[in-house]
């Protein structure tokens, strides 16, 4: 792992909150990541999510973005998590205002956010010199309408990261030449987890378990996937009154224990580790969290002979899809956008499995190299500095 650039820690006045912004690469003055919400947060988490980005950028084949997070240790369901996470990005805001674009993660939205943005007069943080940009003026323009758009009946950015991991586990799965209506468990129902169950269900998959913070459900001829979808709650739990009485309901801890073809975690970091990596049943895990396995996983998974997809090749659809727009790699409609991160997503995928294949080698350290981030700059100063000079 290389060092990150630049490490905020930020101590909350009025409650125990903790929190952290990470940059790990500038490319152009400009970097961008999620924020992350959680009580379990902490300084090294966000040191490698920042790095993920990083590698997410590269992956999404931008050449003005670094990777960059931000995480806040606190209760994203407590009644005050949105006061804390305004003083937040209340203290962070001269970054962000100079270049460092903050979006959602685990534990936060995306309108949250961007309400505590717009009190302070900016929609989408940009470097000074892209404030002057008309073209990317524009391409916000055209992200924000986006941002209003449907698909499938979903909010279009409430489908575009879960979707671009169907089409890398489906990309990836049809590289085994695995069987048909293979068996899915997902971890997680929150945004990813939820679109992608939905995507994988059209696609001809068999989801049969999905766990949310509260509960596993599992069912062996495939879960109606769209049903839970449609009865889930705001923060990615099901409602256990739609479950048809021939599902089992266990515990979350027990997810690993359903047997299945394909595995997707779309929850927490580090959730398949030294304790639990050699009970895991199937022959593929597709990266929905970021940093889903941890280094001791990752070494039990790799002998095992487990493939795997990595986190910031599957999960680049949010940040693809602003790069995309705002920057006019693409056209600005709701189909555009979808095509253009299944393609990418399994571009990539295709790429990655064909390289790891051809060099004998566990695909994690073949994605390494092929998206490792060359590019670190500095922040861009609205007026140059004497001092620095
Ligand atoms: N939202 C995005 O566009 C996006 C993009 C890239 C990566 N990611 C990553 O995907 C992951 C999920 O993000 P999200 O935006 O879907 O979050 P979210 O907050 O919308 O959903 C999180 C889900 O995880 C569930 N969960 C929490 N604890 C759990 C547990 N112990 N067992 C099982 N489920 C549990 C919650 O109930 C919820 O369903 C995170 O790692 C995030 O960094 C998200």
């Amino acid at each position: 792992m290389s060092k990150p650039h630049v490490v905020i820690e930020w101590n909350d006045t009025e409650t125990d909150a903790k929190g952290w912004l990470v940059v790990h690469n500038f490319v152009k003055g400009y970097t961008g990541g999620g924020t992350r919400m959680h009580p379990s947060v902490t300084k090294e988490e966000v040191i490698r999510l920042a790095e993920t980005m990083a590698y997410k950028y590269v992956a999404c084949e931008s050449d003005t973005t670094g990777g960059c997070k931000a995480g806040i240790a606190y209760d994203y369901k407590a009644p005050d998590a949105y006061d804390v996470l305004r003083r937040f990005l209340i203290a962070m805001m001269p970054y962000i205002d100079t270049g460092v674009s903050l979006g959602a993660d685990l534990g936060t939205n995306y309108e949250d956010i961007l309400n505590i943005f717009n009190e302070f007069g900016i929609d989408i943080p940009l470097t000074p010199s892209m404030k002057n940009d008309l073209s990317v003026l524009k391409g916000i323009k055209q992200f924000d309408d986006l941002l209003e758009t449907r698909v499938d009946g979903i909010p279009l950015n409430d489908v575009v990261t879960g979707y671009g991991v169907a089409f890398s586990a489906d990309e990836a799965w049809k590289f085994k030449n695995g069987k048909d209506e293979a068996k899915v468990v997902i971890q997680g129902f929150g945004s990813v987890g939820a679109s992608c169950a939905l995507k994988l269900y059209e696609l001809g998959y068999q989801v049969v378990g999905i766990s949310d913070a509260n509960l596993l459900v599992t069912c062996d001829e495939g879960l109606d996937v769209r049903k839970l979808f449609n009865h889930k709650n705001e923060h990615g739990e099901m409602n256990q009154h739609y479950f048809e009485p021939h599902y089992t309901v266990m515990s979350n801890t027990e997810w690993l224990d359903v047997d299945c073809d394909i595995l997707i975690p779309c929850a927490l970091e580090d959730v398949i580790n030294q304790s639990n990596a050699n009970i895991v049943k199937a022959s593929l895990i597709v990266e929905a969290a970021n940093i889903p396995i941890s280094t001791e996983g990752d070494e039990i998974i790799q002998k095992r002979g487990i493939d795997v997809v990595n986190d910031y090749i599957v999960n680049i659809g949010a940040t693809r899809f602003s790069e995309a727009v705002i920057f006019g790699l693409i056209d600005s409609n709701p189909k555009a956008v979808v095509d253009d991160i299944e393609k990418l997503c399994r571009k990539n995928t295709h790429h990655l499995f064909t390289e790891a294949k051809r060099q004998n080698r566990y695909q994690k350290d073949v994605a390494h190299e092929i998206f490792k981030p060359e590019i670190s700059d500095l922040l861009e100063f609205s007026k140059p500095y004497e001092y620095l000079t």
